[in-house]
């Protein structure tokens, strides 16, 4: 889809999002970062920022730089250059483990579930994080790792609800069509209670129908638990509807940044999109 064209597959998805949502701070500031492969520059001082609250779009053509950038995020690449600044701590690179325990939690391109666990048991795999009883405790199950247990499986039957996945709670995932399979990624992502979500592109594979109801889902979260979302997507129908705000970058460099009618009209975004040689 050019980056012009009108979509409204996406109204009813829409029409839930209460419209009163509140953008504030600065949380997530990416300073001149630069990532280097051997002699593939993945990313070259690229700047961005995100708000609290706010869904913020990665997009660019296929090898921009985009999964990187969340890999930088999350603290899987460490960037050559640059500077994180998150919740006000300045970092050279994140690590993964700080990056999951202080908020930052992730769902992949490809499906990461273990597919002959149920839907419960892989969304609590998302709680293991929040889990202070130890390994002795809990194969013991002596009452506080008994009542921490029962503390986190209500968590993630609240996330099964909301999700509304109730109906398929005990099935194995690898038994669940694609639509599913990623609507339950969602779910483990969400039992880590984060307070950044990043979304590796949650719709790709989707029928219209199933994007409608990940769309649903992500304006959501972001509206009932507050969450800040970072998404790579390559619906641009999608992107455009959802996003506050769009990155978007091309060979690892950064041409465009704005509300989804700043980029939709920038004519580096459009030349991106449309092959044309600069
Ligand atoms: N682990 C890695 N080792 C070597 N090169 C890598 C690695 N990860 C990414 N790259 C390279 O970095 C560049 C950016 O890749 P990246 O996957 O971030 O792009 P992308 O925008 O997410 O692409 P797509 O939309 O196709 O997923 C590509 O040239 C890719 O080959």
């Amino acid at each position: 889809m050019l980056m012009n064209e009108p979509d409204n597959r996406f109204e009813a998805a829409l029409a839930n999002d209460s419209g009163g949502r509140k953008i504030g701070p600065v949380i997530l500031d990416m300073q001149n970062i630069s990532l280097s492969f051997g002699g593939v520059r993945a990313l070259t001082d690229i700047s961005f920022n995100v708000k609290q609250h706010e869904i913020r779009a990665i997009i660019g053509p296929n090898g921009a730089g985009k999964s990187s950038m969340l890999n930088v995020i999350n603290g899987v690449y460490r960037p050559q250059q640059g500077e994180i600044i998150y919740r006000g701590q300045h970092r050279k690179n994140m690590d993964c483990y700080a990056a999951a325990k202080s908020g930052i939690a992730r769902t992949f391109q490809n499906i990461a579930l273990f597919k002959g666990m149920t839907v419960l048991d892989n969304i609590m795999t998302g709680r293991n994080l929040k889990m202070k009883s130890n390994f002795l405790m809990q194969a013991l199950y002596w009452g506080p790792a008994r009542r921490e247990e029962i503390e986190h499986r209500v968590k993630a039957e609240e996330i099964i609800d909301f999700l509304e996945i109730q109906a398929i709670r005990k099935t194995p995932v690898g038994r669940l069509p694609y639509g599913l399979q990623k609507r339950v990624e969602l779910g483990r992502a969400l039992a880590a209670e984060p307070e950044i979500l990043l979304l590796d592109e949650p719709m790709a594979g989707m029928n219209v129908e199933e994007k409608q109801d990940m769309c649903r889902f992500i304006l959501d979260v972001n509206d009932q638990f507050g969450t800040t979302i970072v998404l790579i997507e390559h619906d641009m129908g999608v992107v455009m509807d959802i996003s506050d705000r769009v990155v978007v970058l091309d060979y690892g460099k950064k041409i465009g940044d704005g509300t989804p009618d700043e980029v939709r009209t920038n004519q580096d975004v459009i030349n991106a999109y449309l092959g044309v040689a600069e």
